[in-house]
């Protein structure tokens, strides 16, 4: 069974998202430094959804709403390697102000239609889902 992880699109607002919010990981090695969306793995027993939530409250010290989710290519949602796939929800924080509490050394609020976005370095496998987002919220904003 691949790994099950699940990812926060944490945006400033769920009905018209203009920033979202990515955080710089601290490990493993191989990842320390780039930038990803919060979130982990499923725990035992747990939902998706209230693991994502678990996730974002130790992460980040928020809680949160959870949106639609932005949808892979797979049921699995988005590949990261042989081994594991991410599901990803957009999500508004409903209580708190983000934090790097745990796993992540920078947060940061970034225009999503801007060109700052795509030049962070994203963890490589990351940069799809990010298109993607991209991608969504600009049709969006044409309802
Ligand atoms: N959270 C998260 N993990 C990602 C992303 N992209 C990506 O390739 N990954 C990889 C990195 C890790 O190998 C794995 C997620 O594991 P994790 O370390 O965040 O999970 P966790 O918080 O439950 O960690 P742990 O302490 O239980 O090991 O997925 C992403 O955008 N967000």
């Amino acid at each position: 069974m691949p790994k099950q992880i699940v990812g926060g699109a944490v945006v400033d607002s769920l009905d018209r998202p203009t920033r979202l919010l990515a955080a710089r990981r601290t490990a493993p090695p191989e990842f320390a430094g780039m930038w990803e969306f919060p979130g982990g793995k499923i725990e035992p027993g747990e939902s998706p959804q209230e693991a994502l939530q678990r996730e974002l409250l130790e992460e980040l010290g928020v809680k949160v709403h959870l949106g639609a989710e932005l949808e892979g290519p797979t049921s699995d949602g988005w590949p990261l390697s042989i081994k594991a796939s991410m599901r990803v929800w957009l999500v508004e924080v409903r209580q708190g102000m983000p934090a790097p509490l745990e796993d992540h050394d920078e947060l940061r609020w970034v225009e999503l239609m801007g060109a700052q976005l795509l030049e962070l370095p994203w963890i490589p496998a990351d940069r799809p889902i990010v298109r993607a987002l991209v991608a969504r919220v600009s049709v969006d904003a044409q309802d």
